[in-house]
């Protein structure tokens, strides 16, 4: 499986309509990848949370719709990083609000309808499964304070070149809660996707994560960073992509960049049978 990772740049200055027009031309760069993922809320900014009610929209909005033009474009499955999804519901009370998030009603989980969804997209464009971040990253503040965590651990299958492939979906701080990934791999997991805005302070505990994840469940893992500099926040880069052994096929470094790599998925059941570590499992294992 070709897999191109864009591992995008952006900075305050970038209007999100020109980053949405940019990232759809690096998407259709790609031609001949079977799989193109870019990065965690590329478009609002990872960390650009006071912005976020402003650029809120519906899995159905500008944003996908300007990603799957060039899925089609190009017959590639397309992981469009994520969105801040807006129910109608909620896009009323931030259209009331003057599109400042932090003025909304203090709302529970289950009525506040703005979450952190990645979107998956097929080749012809059309969205196949959609993820809402489970654990948010903020302790408190950000996410915690303005969306709604996901309740669904998703899995989603692809066809590459005849053969089926199912993907795990995870999001960026997800990588710190393994039993999030054993799930996957319960739900039938080979290949997990993890688009992520995380900052160069802890780009340490990215590699590590992604590698350790992607070791212990026997995946191959496709981790998507964000480079550049935004809200105040220098982010990481160094997107890796990752057999089920930990090898690296492909690695970036801090700057914008297309990572592109080849996962053998023979090898991912090869590994399983030849280092059966999984069927040693006592706790929480499908068969205990
Ligand atoms: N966007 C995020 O989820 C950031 C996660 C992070 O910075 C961390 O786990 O550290």
């Amino acid at each position: 499986m070709r897999v191109s990772s864009i591992q995008l740049a952006y900075s305050d200055d970038e209007p999100m309509e020109d980053r949405v027009a940019r990232a759809a031309q690096l998407v259709r760069s790609q031609h001949g990848a079977d799989l193109v993922v870019l990065p965690e809320l590329w478009a609002p900014g990872g960390f650009s949370y006071r912005e976020w009610g402003h650029r809120a929209q519906a899995v159905d909005g500008p944003v996908v719709a300007a990603i799957a033009e060039a899925a089609r474009d190009i017959g590639a499955y397309v992981h469009a990083g994520s969105i801040i999804e807006a129910s109608p519901e909620a896009a009323t009370r931030l259209a009331e609000a003057g599109g400042d998030i932090t003025a909304l009603p203090e709302l529970p989980d289950e009525l506040r309808g703005l979450w952190n969804t990645s979107v998956l997209l097929d080749p012809a464009g059309e969205v196949i499964a959609t993820y809402r971040k489970i654990h948010r990253f903020g302790f408190g503040v950000g996410e915690p304070k303005v969306l709604a965590a996901g309740d669904d651990v998703v899995t989603a299958q692809i066809v590459v070149g005849g053969r089926p492939v199912t993907l795990g979906l995870a999001t960026c701080y997800d990588l710190r809660f393994p039993e999030l990934f054993r799930a996957l791999l319960d739900d039938g997991a080979e290949v997990v996707v993890v688009p992520a805005a995380w900052p160069a302070a802890r780009v340490d505990h990215w590699s590590l994560l992604a590698r350790a994840r992607a070791i212990e469940d026997f995946v191959a893992l496709i981790a998507v960073n964000t480079a550049g500099y935004h809200a105040k926040t220098q982010m990481g880069g160094h997107s890796v992509t990752l057999a089920a052994d930990g090898t690296v096929l492909a690695e970036a470094g801090p700057d914008e960049t297309i990572l592109q790599a080849e996962i053998d998925l023979d090898a991912i059941a090869e590994r399983r049978r030849s280092f059966p570590a999984l069927d040693d499992r006592r706790l929480g294992s499908p068969a205990s």
